[in-house]
């Protein structure tokens, strides 16, 4: 199984290229399932996930190129894949392929508003906390959806003229059963009106995609989106939106080592509230033509508390990072999540390496050190991975990172974007 080895101390110098964002490109990849024509997606990461989610749909009966090649073919950067499903060939979903990966469950939208019936495995994705399905089993009945769940599988059927439009408002957010009932209204008929709806970024990505397509929608970006619906979608070509999850990783990586990057190809104003947060740290964040430039000289990492919160907050996918950030500041800071309940796996790990953080219920309280030190570590979780390279990189002596394919699943070329830049990372394969 591959290790990350870190060899600490070096400041970062250079350029980073921004990937396409993980949690656009899977609910885009998803959408291919609602047309008979051809959905290109630009910009695809190669990723793990991305990888899983070919053989889903797949599975489904999507036939998938990649810039003009069958795939596995070549390629494998920023890549330009063309998906196109003429038949839905088997509605269900099986347990061997959604438990590996939480958004494959959002499969659900499209079989059930093209072909009036799913039968979706339950899913799996990471250990952050128990994540359940109700509010896509609420919206999906609202729309008049039947939904029985037996054996691990949600089995849902629409009613014999299909889906029927509806207002249903989430009690809580939850970004992907926002985009589930988006793609099933779509198709439905009449008009749905989604409210306390997801404001995230890759909503609005797979919404403007979902209108390329010929859809009816309004509202994306704000708590309240309308689709109206269509009979048919037909094929888009769609870029996918820059990581901002990637762009702040980096951004804080700089914060942690000290140096002068230019994160190329993202956009400043789709992580507003964790580039601040970053500032406040002591970084300076300017933009620039092609993106961001993140620069901290001399000056220590001051703390800053943050709460996690859904967009324009503070983003759960940044909170493990912006911890590691913080236990190298030079007083003490306090981390609250909210949005799941169990994601403070890299806690023990950081404090591996010599950091001071204390649990009580939701909230972390760092007490920043004057050196980490390089240690073993494990990776836990996606975003708990990369918290433990960013102290790893400010650590003295060389951190062993193991089980990497958490990593794998959502940061793309890691070793090679941070090598580039002079940290001293690499890929150690057993
Ligand atoms: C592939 C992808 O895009 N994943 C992101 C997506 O996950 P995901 O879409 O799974 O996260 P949600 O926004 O749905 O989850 C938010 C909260 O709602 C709860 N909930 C959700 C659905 C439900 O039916 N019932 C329920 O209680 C969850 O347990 C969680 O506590 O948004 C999360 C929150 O920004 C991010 O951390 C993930 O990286
Ligand atoms: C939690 C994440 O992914 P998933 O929802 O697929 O588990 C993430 O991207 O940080």
């Amino acid at each position: 199984m591959d290790r990350i080895r870190i060899v600490g101390g070096n400041e970062l110098h250079g350029v980073i290229p921004i990937s396409g964002a993980k949690n656009a490109a899977l609910p885009l990849m998803i959408a291919s399932l609602l047309t008979d024509d051809t959905l290109t997606l630009e910009n695809v990461p190669h990723l793990a996930d991305v990888e899983q989610l070919i053989r889903i749909l797949g599975n489904h009966g999507v036939d998938i190129s990649v810039n003009g090649r069958r795939e596995r073919q070549g390629e494998s950067y920023a890549r330009t894949i063309h998906f196109t499903c003429r038949n839905i060939v088997d509605t269900t979903a099986p347990y061997e392929l959604v438990s590996k990966m939480r958004a494959s469950f959002w499969v659900i939208g499209p079989l059930l508003a093209r072909e009036g019936k799913a039968r979706v495995s339950l899913p799996g994705g990471c250990a952050i906390g128990t994540r359940p399905v109700d509010l896509f089993i609420e919206g999906l009945q609202a729309l008049s959806a039947n939904i029985e769940i037996d054996s691990g599988y949600v089995n849902a059927t629409a009613p014999a003229g299909g889906l029927i439009g509806a207002r249903y408002t989430f009690p809580k957010v939850s970004v992907g059963a926002t985009h589930v009932l988006m793609m099933a209204a779509t198709l439905a008929n009449g008009t749905t009106v989604l409210g306390n709806a997801a404001r995230e970024p890759e909503v609005v990505d797979l919404a403007n995609c979902l209108n390329a397509m010929g859809a009816k929608i309004t509202g994306q970006g704000t708590a309240t989106i309308t689709i109206e619906g269509v009979r048919s979608l037909s094929g888009a070509r769609h870029r996918v939106l820059p990581d901002r999850i990637e762009t702040g990783t980096y951004a804080m990586a700089v914060a942690m080592t000290g140096g002068d990057v230019i994160l190329e190809d993202t956009d400043m104003a789709l992580l507003d509230t964790a580039l601040e947060a970053i500032r406040r740290a002591g970084a300076e964040i300017t933009p620039t033509n092609s993106g961001i430039r993140v620069v901290r000289n001399g000056a220590g990492i001051k703390p800053v508390d943050i709460v996690t919160d859904p967009f324009p907050g503070f983003p759960t996918d940044l909170q493990a990072q912006f911890m590691g950030l913080m236990t190298k500041s030079n007083g003490v800071s306090h981390i609250t999540e909210t949005i799941f309940e169990n994601r403070f796996m890299h806690v023990q790990e950081l404090a591996r390496l010599g950091a001071k953080i204390s649990l009580s219920g939701q909230t972390a309280k760092i007490e920043g050190v004057s050196r980490l030190k390089g240690a073993p570590v494990m990776a836990t979780d996606l975003r708990a991975s990369v918290s433990l390279v960013i102290a790893g990189l400010a650590a003295e002596g060389e951190t062993m990172v193991s089980r990497v394919y958490h990593l794998d699943r959502g940061f793309e070329r890691l070793e090679e974007k941070l090598t580039r830049c002079g940290a001293h990372v690499e890929r150690v394969s057993d």
